[in-house]
């Protein structure tokens, strides 16, 4: 199997002489979630467009699900499906009708098994008849990917799928794109909430000034570059280390009151037992203790330092 989209060499210069894009290298496997991070004007959207098609690249090549994005664009666009990120609905439009329509913007004949599957899958279908106005911004939203599913594409394109939305509803809108996942298509989302990120993506990749600058399975991401640490508050201040903890990595807070572990998450063993041991040995006790891991945000806050 092709991977879903694979991208070579792509930069995109735009008339004005800035370069959004320069020398984009990606694969999108078939069936992951795979999201695009980046800070704003980093060239997420220009990316997203050049592989749909909609913005012509000035050099490189997209295959999607192997056609060229450009020699054979029609195989290619009917393959996906874009979810832009403002809501431009056909206000006074029904729900079956917009649906309906946008299937046939893809020259495809009517198939209203079909939509009913999309609707359905979606919780639509008992708002198909009704007018587009008239719906919750969740079930606009949704009306959305509808209409981005409609000509049966397999690899979806997400643009801020949740950008000013609220808790609940971005929670529904995981449960959605999980769901799609599972009925096999390839989704391809951009967020700056790297919440979402950590909670939905199979792969994360990560663009800065137009470069795509680190692409890992998200699980790696954050075992390889997270950290875990272990605070303990003592029940006595300490002045100083005692000589036999000296090989472990800990350090005292300077007012003396607590001990910081630092370990590294991918380890097996992490020296917690001995370290423990160890204080109990030399008669330190703590009245507390918490542990902390680095999150995505974390991580990405200093890849993002660490390549200005
Ligand atoms: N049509 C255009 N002409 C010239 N420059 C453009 C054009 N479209 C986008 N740019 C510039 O390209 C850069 C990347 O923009 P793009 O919209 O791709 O970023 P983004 O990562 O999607 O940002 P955001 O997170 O803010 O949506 C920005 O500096 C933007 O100003």
């Amino acid at each position: 199997m092709p991977p879903a989209i694979s991208v070579t060499d792509l930069s995109k210069t735009y008339a004005s002489g800035f370069q959004a894009l320069t020398g984009i290298n990606l694969e999108v496997k078939a069936g992951e979630i795979f999201a695009l991070l980046g800070p704003n004007g980093a060239g997420k959207t220009t990316l997203i467009s050049v592989i749909c098609g909609l913005v012509n690249p000035t050099s490189g090549v997209v295959l999607v699900d192997g056609h060229d994005n450009i020699r054979d664009y029609r195989a290619a666009r009917a393959r996906i499906g874009l979810v832009p990120q403002e809501l431009t609905n056909e206000a006074f439009e029904t729900v079956w009708n917009s649906v309906s329509f946008s299937r046939g913007l893809f020259g495809k004949a009517p198939d209203p098994a079909h939509i009913e599957r999309v609707l359905r899958s979606l919780a639509l279908w008992e708002k198909r008849n009704n007018r587009l106005i008239t719906l919750s911004g969740g079930m606009k939203r949704r009306v959305l990917i509808a209409k981005a599913l409609s000509h049966e594409p397999t690899i979806l394109f997400l643009d801020e799928p949740t950008a000013g939305v609220d808790v609940e509803l971005r929670r529904e809108m995981w449960e959605v794109v999980r769901g799609l996942r599972e009925s096999g298509v390839t989704i391809i989302l951009t967020t700056h909430y790297i919440e979402e990120a950590e909670e939905m993506a199979d792969r994360i990749g990560v663009i800065q000034r137009g470069e795509i600058i680190l692409v890992e399975n998200k699980q790696t991401l954050m075992q390889s570059l997270g950290r875990k640490q272990l605070t303990l508050e003592l029940l006595e201040p300490l002045v100083s280390l005692p000589n036999a903890l000296s090989d472990y990595p800990l350090t005292l807070s300077d007012d003396g009151q607590a001990l910081v572990y630092r370990y590294d998450t991918q380890q097996e063993h992490t020296g917690i037992t001995g370290m423990l041991e160890e204080l109990r040995k030399a008669g330190i006790q703590f009245k507390d203790l918490h542990t902390e891991q680095s999150s995505l945000e974390d991580i990405f806050v200093n890849l993002v330092r660490e390549n200005p």
